[in-house]
């Protein structure tokens, strides 16, 4: 075992070659509970994969050690060769791995231009809350990539309305343009379609193919049809272990994997 990353840009220099991301190790206790256990995982750079298991797998912890929000207990983490185990969650954005969240995380009183705009300008003005304050940046180049962005994900129609305006499925597309605005090159979405119409839905699913063309997209996603329909590789996690990674045919025709569903039940 390497022990903990914390704090280190150093290159390791052996990330497996194709592999935007990966760990080796990867464990998260809290307390007495272990909810990463030895993870060793490979996410390809491009397209996308689908992080999928039952309850309490150890998915959103997963998400939470990629994002820096919580610092493995030990193990590693690379992604793009460098280790970002324990690093400040700011300074994981500035390289590069962003979250859609699944909760609201916008300003609903602005409307949705002013709220990619704010994400855009980030990118302008550095990723601290001083440098809102000291940095002047050009108001055009932030303006013209939230519009960008926000035709990309369909809601250019409604850019001057207010975030609290919109519906259900609008909105959680507004949370997908936000994290797109800081151009990451690794779009993390957890339950993208959670709660939407099967018409959202839909819309969803191809609004993350697109992203896809050009941004590597991880999903938790809970919904088998539509992981095997657009996954290009899927990982199982069971009781906070990697159970197998492979291509959506070869997960589904895995019994290991079909007998973790069936002891975990299922999801809600
Ligand atoms: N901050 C925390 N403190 C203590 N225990 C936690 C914390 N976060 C997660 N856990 C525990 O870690 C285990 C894994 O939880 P996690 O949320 O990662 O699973 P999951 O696969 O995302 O589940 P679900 O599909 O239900 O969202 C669970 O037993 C959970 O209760």
């Amino acid at each position: 075992m390497s022990g903990n990353t914390i704090g280190g840009p150093e290159t390791d220099g052996d990330a497996p070659s194709g592999a935007i991301l990966s760990t080796e190790g990867l464990t998260k206790q809290f307390g007495p509970l272990t909810a990463l256990d030895d993870v060793s995982i490979e996410i390809p750079d491009g397209g996308i994969t689908a992080i999928i298991g039952p309850n309490g797998a150890g998915k959103t912890t997963l998400f939470n050690t990629f994002t820096g929000k919580h610092a493995p207990t030990e193990g590693r983490i690379e992604f793009d060769g460098q280790r970002i185990g324990g690093v400040e969650p700011y300074e994981i954005v500035r390289r590069g791995i962003v979250r859609s969240f699944q909760i609201t995380n916008f300003f609903s009183s602005l409307t949705a231009l002013e709220n990619v705009r704010l994400a855009a300008q980030a990118r302008y003005t550095g990723f601290g809350p001083a440098d809102f304050l000291t940095h002047h940046a050009s108001h055009e180049e932030p303006i013209a990539d939230a519009e960008r962005v926000l035709e990309r994900v369909g809601l250019d129609g409604v850019a001057t309305e207010t975030a609290s305006s919109l519906a259900y499925g609008q909105r959680r597309h507004l949370e997908v343009a936000i994290a797109l605005a800081s151009e990451p090159r690794l779009l993390l979405m957890d339950e993208p379609t959670a709660g939407m119409s099967p018409e959202e839905t839909n819309e969803t699913v191809e609004l993350i193919e697109d992203i896809a063309s050009d941004t590597t997209v991880v999903i938790i996603e809970h919904d088998m049809d539509i992981v095997m329909d657009i996954s290009d590789q899927i990982a199982v996690l069971n009781e906070g272990k990697l159970l197998t990674q492979g291509t959506p045919s070869e997960v589904q025709s895995d019994e290991r994997v079909q007998e973790a569903y069936l002891r975990g039940g299922g999801h809600e």
